[in-house]
């Protein structure tokens, strides 16, 4: 990818996962694009939408809906915001935005989505990226944060490209705090570590931010949880540290205390969590490389266990 100057203006953008993400990110593009920006979701979707409105911090959004049949010209950028097992799907329901020059950026986590994107869309390069230090929480179709943290992103070879620009302008304009990477390879493994950590211990702890931010034994859980992944990323070439473990504790304590991570959220809400594409990637990654993951098999084996329990749960039968 060659180094860019910008001679491309983003102007029309598409997402797809109106979720705790997918509703604070897009807030800030409709308040800056209106009906240039659009939401990508099924009739029903839209309907419920409609019904309630989305409400975020407080607000009442109105978004410009499309169905995924609707055909139209491509967008300058696509933003997916689903979950992980939701991303086959929302591919198939983007495909009319999506044209040779549409910008591509994904804000899951872990990392596999950027490459499961690329493969289905005909090898359509896409920008890497992550979201930091966010703290949405979503409560049907409210969701609220108090910080929106900031989107990293760069990409595969790290030049600073035509598109890499073009994004960067469009978040300048609509007040979206980015980092561009140095790094993106350590940046996508710094955020899959944080998760690793963060979300699979929240989850069975059933802890809120304030617990990690003031007791000191569920957060060294975490972090024990945080250096397998470490061990791994030396076989990839991510190359994380102990600085890298260290270097999430101030972030940690910037989030809301009442803020909880995403798959506190699922669990809480009775959804499948994001446990496959978190300690389920490093169970399979520590057998690739021979590198002992037991925490994570703990930790995917109990949060596949309360996910069984609320399939049972009395109120499900
Ligand atoms: N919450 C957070 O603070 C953070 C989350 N993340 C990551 O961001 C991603 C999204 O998380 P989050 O926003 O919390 O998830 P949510 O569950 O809140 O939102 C996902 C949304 O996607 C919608 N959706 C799923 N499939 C489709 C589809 N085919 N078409 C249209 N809409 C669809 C869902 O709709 P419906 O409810 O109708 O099924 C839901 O509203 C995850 O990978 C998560 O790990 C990253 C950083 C922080
Ligand atoms: C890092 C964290 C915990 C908040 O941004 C997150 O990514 C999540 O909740 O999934």
């Amino acid at each position: 990818m060659k180094e860019g100057k910008l001679v491309k203006k983003i102007e029309t953008v598409s997402l797809i996962g109106l979720g705790a993400v997918g509703a604070a990110y897009g807030s800030k593009l409709h308040d800056m694009l209106k009906d240039s920006f659009q939401v990508v979701a099924s009739k029903e979707r839209i309907q419920r939408y409609e019904n309630t409105g989305i409400i975020v911090n407080g607000q009442d959004y109105r978004f410009h809906y499309i169905t995924p049949e609707t055909k139209r010209e491509p967008v300058d950028l696509v933003i997916f915001a689903v979950k992980n097992a939701d991303l086959s799907q929302a591919i198939q329901d983007v495909q009319h935005h999506i044209g040779p020059d549409t910008i591509i950026l994904s804000l899951l986590n872990g990392i596999s989505s950027e490459g499961e994107i690329e493969s289905a869309c005909e090898n359509h390069p896409i920008l890497y990226s992550v979201c930091v230090e966010i703290d949405a929480v979503r409560r049907q179709n409210e969701t609220s944060f108090s910080t929106l943290g900031w989107i990293e992103y760069g990409e595969k070879d790290n030049s600073k490209s035509e598109n890499v620009l073009a994004v960067q302008e469009l978040f300048e304009r609509a007040g979206i705090p980015y980092k561009i990477s140095e790094d993106i390879l350590h940046s996508m493994w710094w955020k899959f570590m944080v998760n690793v950590g963060i979300n699979q211990t929240s989850a069975v702890l059933k802890a809120p931010y304030k617990i990690f931010q003031s007791v000191p034994s569920a957060y060294e859980w975490a972090e024990s949880t945080m250096r397998e992944v470490v061990a791994l990323s030396q076989k990839v070439g991510a190359n994380l540290t102990e600085e890298d473990v260290k270097s999430f504790r101030p972030i940690l304590h910037n989030l809301s205390p009442n803020g909880k991570t995403s798959m506190l959220q699922d669990i809480e809400a009775g959804r499948k969590t994001e446990v496959d594409y978190l300690g389920g990637t490093v169970i399979e990654l520590g057998k690739k490389y021979g590198v002992p993951t037991p925490i994570n098999e703990q930790l995917y084996k109990i949060i596949h266990i309360m996910e069984d329990m609320t399939a049972y749960s009395p109120l499900n039968q």
